[in-house]
């Protein structure tokens, strides 16, 4: 368990000084679609490297095509994207730049999701997938200083066959990433529909998340905890909808990596000022931000720390802290170390506060 929030508050840091707090406080990032953090730019350069073609000119034309409506409008593109992803060293850079930004913005652990699905249908073996992001955080463990796992997700507009079939293709990598998640188009396809795999992934020692609550109503995120067993909801911020809901996550300590500027981009919200998160957060759910899709949504994390906070004027210091502080306890990592991360953002605290 995590230590309660110490005696002293934080409320005398002012305004304005959040801004250079939330980007320099120690946190983590737990939903990252590392697939989402394909920059146009890089999509151009792999695009070149491995001789395929795009459908957009320019750099500035694919961004340019960013004005999404919904998830499914957004998924369409990040698909076509992640085509250009063929071979370990395609993997490895795209990986590796995601982690050189999130270390830049003291970002000291993060658990990023990958498609497997996305790259296997297209003929990419799982070892190049899974070889390649693996010696990235590897690298960026030992070089940048960050720590990074991997959370392998289950397409969930695909069959639950197919997911179990993904999952077995894994195994040999199964050190290699330490939990399964479940994602792509909600609406339609409940979290029901994936029990056998979930179930499959408990048994060999995996830890559960799952998207729910995102564009799919309450029940679905009710679903993945009862039928999926997952230990943490992905989005999960039309739970505010039902009061029961939210009364359970609280009580049970249910983390949801809310991830505000992908809401905005895919129309989940009309503006930020009127996001879940000040309810979740006065609800003392274990709520905290995350990028989602970084290269699609507008920024990385700390962009969306700071749109948050400049939008919501409840926000306040006290609520910065909380943040971080649900990161690490959200997070899949021994105590020790969550203890180690809490008390360095104890110090950053108490130093603004002084
Ligand atoms: O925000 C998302 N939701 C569902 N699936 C996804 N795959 C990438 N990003 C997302
Ligand atoms: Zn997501």
């Amino acid at each position: 368990m995590t230590a309660a929030l110490p005696a002293i508050a934080f409320d005398r840091i002012g305004r304005d000084r959040l801004p250079a707090l939330l980007r320099t406080m120690p946190k983590a990032e737990l939903h990252i679609h590392i697939e989402g953090s394909l920059e146009p730019e890089l999509i151009f350069k792999l695009a070149q490297r491995n001789g395929v073609a795009l459908s957009y000119p320019s750099v500035e034309a694919l961004r340019a095509a960013y004005a999404f409506t919904d998830l499914q409008s957004f998924l369409d593109i990040y698909y076509a994207g992640a085509s250009v992803l063929l071979k370990e060293q395609d993997f490895f850079d795209m990986a590796w730049a995601y982690l050189e930004k999130a270390a830049a913005e003291n970002v000291v652990h993060t658990e990023i999701f990958f498609d497997p699905q996305t790259h296997t249908a297209r003929g990419v073996p799982m070892q190049t997938v899974i070889l390649g992001l693996h010696h990235a955080c590897q690298r960026a463990h030992q070089e940048l200083g960050i720590s990074a796992k991997l959370i392998l997700c289950f397409l969930r507009h695909l069959s639950e066959e197919d997911a179990l079939a993904t999952l077995e293709a894994a195994l040999p990598w199964r050190s290699y990433f330490i939990g399964v998640g479940l994602d792509s188009s909600e609406r339609g396809h409940p979290p029901e529909k994936f029990a056998r795999v979930f179930a499959r992934a408990a048994e060999l020692g995996l830890h559960r998340v799952a998207h729910a609550g995102e564009e799919g109503p309450p029940p679905y995120v009710a679903g993945a905890l009862d039928v999926l067993k997952v230990e943490r909801i992905d989005h999960g911020v039309r739970s505010v909808e039902d009061p029961a809901l939210m009364d359970r996550l609280a009580a049970e300590r249910i983390p949801l990596t809310v991830c505000p500027l992908s809401n905005l981009k895919l129309c989940g919200v009309k503006d930020l000022a009127d996001h879940q998160l000040p309810q979740l957060l006065s609800h003392g759910l274990v709520a905290m931000l995350n990028s989602d899709d970084p290269a699609y949504f507008g920024g990385y994390l700390n962009a969306n720390y700071l749109a948050c906070f400049e939008a919501m004027p409840s926000l306040g210091a006290n609520e910065a802290y909380v943040l971080a502080r649900n990161s690490f306890e959200a997070s899949f990592v021994s105590a020790d170390q969550r203890a180690g991360w809490s008390a360095r953002l104890n110090e950053a605290f108490v130093a603004a506060a002084a």
